[in-house]
C-alpha cells in the first residue's frame, strides 16, 4: 500500500512520470496535481489496467486533498529551460513554486517522502528543507534531490564509449550536484571497471555535466528533457517504494547531509566541507535515508578536483534557496 502524489503531473515529465508510476504495482493510490490539465491526463491515465487508484486534483484549493494521505510526493512541477538559459535561470519562478508544494506537504503530510525534480535543483531542495524547519517537520532523511538523470546518462554514454558495456546494469556513483560542473561523476568507481583514456574520461565528464543542454539545444526551444527524466524519476521513485517496503537500495540523491553526518565524513574530507547538501550514493529503507554509502576507494586525482569546483559553485546555489526560503 503505497500512495504517490505526482506534483505538476500534466507537464512534460509530469504526464510520463504518472504514466511510469501507474504500471509500479507497488503503487496503490496515485494523487495527480497540477494547476492545469489534470483530469484529462489523470481520466486517461486512469484506464490502465494496473490496480492502483488515480485521482485528479487541480489548482491550489485542490493541493491539499492532493497531499493528504500521501507517502511519497515526486514533484517536476516548473518551469523547463530554453536554450541559452542556465538550470539558474529558473529560480526566480520555480522557487515559489516548489515553497508553495512544500508548504502543503508539510502541513498535510508531514511524514511524506519528498522527491524533488524541479530544477535548479541545488537550490529548490535547501528551500524544501527550510520550509520543513520552519513547520517543525524536518527529516533530513525524508528530502530528495532526484539526481538519477545523471547517473542515468553516466551509464548510457560510458556504453557509448565501449559497446561492450551494458549500461542497464553499469553504475557509475555521481556527486555534487545537479548542473553543469557541480555534477561530478565518480567513474573511476564505476560498479565494473571502466578502461578509458585520460582524454576519453574528460570528454564523457563533460557530456555528463552538460547532457542536459544537448536535450535543450535539440528541443530548440519546446523544452528540455522530459521522458529520459521520466524513466530516471521513476526509477527513483521505485527505489523509494522499494525502501519504503523494507527492501535495502543503494541511489545516489542531492541530500543534506545531516542525514547521516558520520556517513558524510568521507565526502567531507573529499572537498564537500561544510556544505549542507550533496548528492551522495545513499542506502533507503522504510525511514528515507537509511545511510550514506562509502565510495568504497579514493576518486582519482582528476575527479577529486571536480569535486572542489562543485563545491565551490554548490555552496552559492545552496546559499540562494536558503535565503530565498527565509525571505532574506
Ligand atoms: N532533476 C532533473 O534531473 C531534471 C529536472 N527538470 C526540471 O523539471 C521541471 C519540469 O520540467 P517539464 O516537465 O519539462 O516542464 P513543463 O512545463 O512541461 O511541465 C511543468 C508542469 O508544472 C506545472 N506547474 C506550474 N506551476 C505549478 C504549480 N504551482 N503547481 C503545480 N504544477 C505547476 C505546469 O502546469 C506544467 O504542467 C523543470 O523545472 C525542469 O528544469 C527537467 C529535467 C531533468
Ligand atoms: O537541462 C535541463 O534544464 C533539465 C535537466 O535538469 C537535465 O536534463 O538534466
Amino acid at each position: 500500500m503505497v500512495s504517490v502524489a505526482v506534483l505538476g503531473a500534466a507537464g512534460g515529465i509530469g504526464q510520463p512520470l504518472s504514466l511510469l508510476l501507474k504500471l509500479n504495482t507497488s503503487v496503490t493510490k496515485l494523487h495527480l496535481y497540477d494547476i492545469v490539465n489534470v483530469p484529462g491526463v489523470a481520466a486517461d491515465i486512469s484506464h490502465v489496467a494496473t490496480n492502483s487508484e488515480v485521482k485528479s486534483f487541480l489548482g491550489p484549493k485542490q493541493l491539499a486533498d492532493a497531499v493528504t494521505g500521501i507517502d511519497l510526493a515526486v514533484i517536476p512541477a516548473g518551469v523547463p529551460r530554453k536554450p541559452g538559459m542556465t538550470r539558474d535561470d529558473l529560480f526566480k519562478i520555480n522557487a515559489g513554486i516548489v515553497k508553495t508544494l512544500v508548504e502543503a506537504i508539510a502541513e498535510n503530510s508531514p511524514r511524506a517522502f519528498i522527491a524533488v525534480i524541479s530544477n535548479p535543483v541545488n537550490s529548490t531542495v535547501p528551500i524544501a528543507a527550510e520550509v520543513l524547519k520552519a513547520k517543525g517537520v524536518f527529516d533530513p532523511r525524508r528530502l530528495f534531490g532526484v539526481t538519477t538523470l545523471d547517473v542515468v546518462r553516466a551509464s548510457r554514454f560510458v556504453r557509448d564509449l565501449r559497446s561492450n558495456v551494458d549500461a542497464a546494469s553499469l553504475r557509475v556513483p555521481v556527486v555534487g550536484g545537479h548542473s553543469g560542473t557541480t555534477i561530478v561523476p565518480l567513474v573511476s568507481l564505476a560498479s565494473s571497471p571502466v578502461e578509458l583514456s585520460e582524454s576519453e574520461i574528460k570528454e564523457l565528464t563533460n557530456r555528463i555535466q552538460f547532457g542536459g543542454d544537448e536535450v535543450v539545444k535539440a528541443k530548440d526551444g519546446a523544452g528540455s528533457a522530459t521522458l529520459s527524466m521520466a524513466y530516471a524519476g521513476a526509477r527513483f521513485a521505485d527505489s523509494l517504494i522499494r525502501g519504503i517496503k523494507g527492501e535495502s537500495v543503494v541511489e545516489p540523491s542531492f541530500i543534506a547531509l545531516a542525514a547521516d553526518p558520520a556517513g558524510a565524513e568521507e565526502i567531507r574530507k573529499l572537498g564537500a566541507g561544510d556544505l549542507e547538501f550533496f548528492a551522495v550514493p545513499v542506502e533507503l529503507s522504510d525511514k528515507g535515508v537509511s545511510r550514506i554509502v562509502s565510495l568504497g576507494a579514493e576518486p582519482s586525482a582528476f575527479e577529486r578536483e571536480a569535486i572542489a569546483v562543485a563545491a565551490e559553485a554548490l555552496s552559492a546555489n545552496i546559499t540562494t534557496g536558503v535565503n530565498f526560503a527565509k525571505g532574506a
